[in-house]
């Protein structure tokens, strides 16, 4: 049997970091919600013992360094399973982007295998797993729009964000996200306000949105890489209501609310930058 699940990208509408941890780990505030530019996860029985990870995208680990390969490797030993499983891996997510692509391969991992293998597992109890293999995981087994507190793992739910198109532009670098954390120096952000950003999508206010989104690890990223500053500005100019690097970058996103102003944003950032998308926000979460 071959099973396959959606594993949307997310993007930050605000990322706060309250203090460093002692376990290495950023306190976090983070406003996340899901788009729709999906993976798509593939999973069969097969009949070795084994957990086999297939994907044609050539920065995609192929062994246990890939977080889906962790998700089925987790749930095996903490479920005593004996059957093996293939997963298939059709990456549309860009890589190492900030858009929570392997987090969200792991998160659908766990959510198809729980049904795959018949472990009777609640979203809970799967978002609680996911923990365990990455600060973004818990969010994307949920999906939806949510404020992710902790290391990112403790989930609180929000309205979806109103209707809107989001233009994302992906410049041709990745980023290691411990890197970006280890060059944050909180005494010289600006913190974005969450509170305000928690009453703009109560209120279903499109503008409060815009004026509220906000991320503090922009500034790190955009000084260790200059050409994502050149994309925020180029967005910017070509007509988007509000722009913002998501999670540790480099992919910068516009809203926008017209579709012809949106055709205009697309084809002037396509002049310049090789993976741009535009897609709507998912906003609602996964049902179990
Ligand atoms: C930047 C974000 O993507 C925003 O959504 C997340 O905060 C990062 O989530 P992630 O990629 O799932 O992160 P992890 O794989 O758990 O951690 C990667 C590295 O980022 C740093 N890290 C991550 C999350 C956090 N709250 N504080 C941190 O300092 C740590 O150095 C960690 O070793
Ligand atoms: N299923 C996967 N898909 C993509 N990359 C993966 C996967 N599993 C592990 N990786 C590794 O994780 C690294 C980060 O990739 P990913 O696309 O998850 O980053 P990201 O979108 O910046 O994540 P986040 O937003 O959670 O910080 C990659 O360089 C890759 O080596």
């Amino acid at each position: 049997m071959t099973i396959f699940i959606k594993a949307p990208a997310k993007i930050n509408l605000t990322l706060d970091v309250l203090n460093k941890r002692n376990d290495g780990y950023h306190e976090v505030e983070m406003i996340m919600t899901t788009i729709d530019l999906s993976d798509r996860i593939g999973l069969s029985e097969i009949n070795e013992n084994e957990i086999r990870i297939i994907s044609q995208n050539r920065f995609v680990p192929d062994d246990q360094r890939n977080l889906a390969y962790q998700a089925a490797k987790v749930l095996k030993e903490k479920f005593n399973v004996k059957q093996g499983v293939s997963i298939t891996i059709d990456k549309a997510i860009p890589v190492a982007a900030g858009l929570a692509g392997g987090s969200s391969d792991a998160a659908a991992t766990l959510r198809g295998l729980n049904k795959l293998w018949n472990l009777g597992l609640s979203l809970d109890q799967l978002a609680e797993i996911g923990a365990e293999i990455g600060s973004d995981v818990s969010f994307c087994v949920y999906g939806g729009t949510a404020m992710a507190k902790g290391r990112g793992e403790k989930i609180t739910y929000l309205p979806a964000p109103p209707n809107c198109w989001v233009i994302l532009a992906k410049p041709s670098i990745g980023v290691s996200t411990a890197d970006v954390y280890r060059n944050l120096d909180l005494s010289k952000v600006y913190h974005p306000d969450s509170n305000a950003m928690i009453a703009a999508l109560q209120n279903g206010s499109y503008s409060s949105v815009c004026s509220c989104i906000g991320n503090v690890l922009e500034s790190v990223t955009l000084s260790m890489h200059p050409e994502v500053q050149h994309i925020k500005e180029q967005m910017e100019r070509f007509g988007a209501d509000a722009v913002l690097m998501s999670g540790s970058g480099p992919t910068v996103f516009g809203l926008v609310q017209y579709d012809s102003r949106l055709q205009r944003i697309y084809n002037g950032l396509r002049g310049f930058c090789d993976q741009v998308y535009a897609v709507r926000m998912l906003g609602e979460r996964v049902s179990d």
